[in-house]
C-alpha cells in the first residue's frame, strides 16, 4: 500500500533538495533530516511486547519493541539515509545492498550484499531517495525476501507512478512511503520534476 508522509516539515525540506542550487552539504543534511522525519511515522505500526521492568518507585510492565529493526539503504544514494533514520531508532541493525542502474536498458545490478542476523524475524525498511521504474527497489525486495525477511517496508523521498505500480504488482505486501509522488518520468528515466540524479548529489560526482 503506498502512504504519503504529507508534513509541512518534509515539503520544506524537500523543496531544499529539488533546488537544482542546492549544494552537497545542504542536500545531504536535508535528505538525512526528512530521512530521521519519515522513520519516525514509519515505525508507528511497529509491534511491540510488555516487559517487567523496576523504576526507582516500585516494579511496573512497559513495553518495548517487539522485533529487531534493520535498515537496509540502496547504494549508494540510500546511504543518505541512515544515520538520520539511526538517530531515530539507534538499535537498528545496517544492511548494505549495492545495486546500480544501467543508463541505457534502465534495468538494476546488483553488485553487493550483506545482512545481518535473524532477518527473518526483523522489521526490514530499504530506504533509497527515489523510486523511479522501481526495478531497483523491486530487486532490493527480492534480495531481502532470499535472507527470509517478511516484514519489509520501502522508503523513498519521491516516487513516480510507474515505480509505485511495479512495487505494488511484484510485491503487494510491502507497504511504500513516500514524501511525494511526482509526476511521471522522463525518457531516461529520471523523476519529473525530481532532484535529479541523488546519488551524484549526495556524493558529489557526475
Ligand atoms: O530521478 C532519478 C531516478 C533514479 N535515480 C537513481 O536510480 C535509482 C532508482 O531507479 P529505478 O528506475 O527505480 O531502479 C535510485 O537508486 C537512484 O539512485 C535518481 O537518482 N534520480
Ligand atoms: O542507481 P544509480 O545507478 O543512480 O546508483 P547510485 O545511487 O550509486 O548513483
Ligand atoms: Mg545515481
Amino acid at each position: 500500500m503506498l502512504n504519503v508522509i504529507d508534513h509541512p516539515l518534509i515539503r520544506h525540506k524537500l523543496t531544499v533538495m529539488r533546488d537544482k542550487n542546492t549544494g552537497t552539504k545542504d542536500f545531504r543534511e536535508n535528505l538525512d533530516e526528512i530521512g530521521g522525519l519519515m522513520v519516525y511515522e514509519i515505525t508507528r505500526d511497529l509491534p511491540t511486547k510488555e516487559i517487567e521492568i523496576e523504576t526507582p518507585i516500585c516494579k511496573t510492565k512497559a513495553d518495548t519493541l517487539a522485533a529487531p529493526i534493520v535498515v537496509a539503504p540502496i547504494l549508494r544514494a540510500g546511504l543518505g539515509m541512515v544515520s538520520g533514520i539511526l538517530s531515530i531508532v539507534p538499535t537498528a541493525k545496517v544492511a548494505h545492498i549495492g545495486m546500480y542502474r544501467d543508463e541505457e536498458t534502465l534495468e538494476p545490478h546488483p553488485y553487493f550484499e550483506k545482512y545481518p542476523h535473524h532477518m527473518e524475524e526483523s522489521t526490514v525498511i530499504i530506504v533509497d531517495p527515489m523510486l523511479a521504474t522501481g526495478g531497483s527497489s523491486a530487486a532490493a525486495i527480492d534480495m531481502v525476501k532470499k535472507q527470509g525477511a517478511t516484514n519489509i517496508k520501502l522508503v523513498c523521498l519521491v516516487g513516480a507512478p510507474e515505480g509505485v505500480k511495479l512495487i505494488e504488482e511484484l510485491h503487494p505486501d510491502v507497504d511504500i512511503y513516500l514524501a511525494a509522488l511526482d509526476d511521471h518520468l522522463n525518457e531516461k528515466g529520471y523523476i519529473v520534476p525530481g532532484l535529479g540524479d541523488a546519488g551524484d548529489r549526495i556524493f558529489g560526482t557526475k
